[in-house]
């Protein structure tokens, strides 16, 4: 297994506030880490910091053996980081097909899996193909979501960011959704870290998993494992979910 993440001693925030403390996580290339927690945890705080967007005050990231808490945010994906913030930042007064096309970017050499173009983003998600010509503005929350991954794809990334995907969409769009997500996961083999209120539905799709709880790891280990034993889902996260 070639390790593809490797953060350590991660601490990070927002101006002098300090919201993780001391976190550290591994993933190796072609897993998918699921990151679970009560709410307000830090969940979403690590996602942007793996991303550039917060403030770090200590701590590193390494990402394919290369440095990328020393770069800037707008370095990080050409980098490899394919990050779909919670607020899915697409451009609303583009159309869809704008959208993809004004981001894609090839694969870096070597790169073992095929590459992802506005074409198979189209063929993963039929309903974007049928609105290739509307805009941002004129999609539904799903589609929108939808049009998130497909542009965070279209940057052929080594690490795929999710954070809360199906986050207030309707059962039917989450489990389109998650069904592309698995395909891109398993079938295609590329690595994610995704961020979940409902474990269970993410710990089916992923190989490990970690707890955060007020800014550090309090657990971590395989996704099977905790998938397993709803007794320790229910002490780390309130419920049996
Ligand atoms: N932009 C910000 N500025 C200051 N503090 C923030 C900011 N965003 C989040 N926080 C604080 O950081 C802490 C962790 O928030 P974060 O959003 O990372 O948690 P989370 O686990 O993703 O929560 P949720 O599941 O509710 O999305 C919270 O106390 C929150 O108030």
């Amino acid at each position: 297994m070639t390790e593809l993440l490797k953060v350590e001693d991660l601490s990070a925030g927002y101006g002098e506030a300090v919201v993780l403390n001391g976190v550290s996580i591994r993933l190796n290339e072609g897993e998918t880490l699921a990151l679970l927690g009560r709410n307000g945890t830090g969940k979403t705080t690590f996602m942007n910091t793996l991303a550039g967007a917060t403030r770090q005050h200590g701590g590193t990231i390494a990402l394919g053996g290369a440095a990328l808490h020393k770069l800037p945010q707008h370095e990080r994906a050409a980098a490899g980081i394919g990050w779909v913030p919670q607020e899915r930042n697409i451009f609303k007064s583009l159309t869809v097909d704008e959208n993809l096309t004004a981001v894609a970017r090839p694969a870096r050499a070597g790169r073992k899996a095929a590459m992802w173009t506005p074409a198979r983003v189209y063929e993963l998600f039929p309903r974007l193909a049928e609105r290739k010509t509307n805009l941002g503005t004129q999609l539904s929350g799903g589609e929108q979501q939808m049009l998130a991954v497909g542009r965070a794809l279209v940057l052929n990334p080594t690490l795929l960011l999710l954070d809360e995907p199906c986050e207030g969409l309707a059962p039917i769009i989450v489990q389109e959704l998650l069904k592309a997500i698995r395909r891109i996961t398993r079938e295609e083999g590329l690595s994610a870290i995704i961020v979940e209120q409902h474990p269970q539905a993410i710990l089916a799709i992923s190989d490990t998993a970690a707890v955060l709880d007020r800014g550090t790891v309090v657990h971590s280990g395989t996704a099977k494992g905790l998938q397993e034993n709803p007794a320790l889902l229910d002490k780390l996260l309130g419920v049996a979910r």
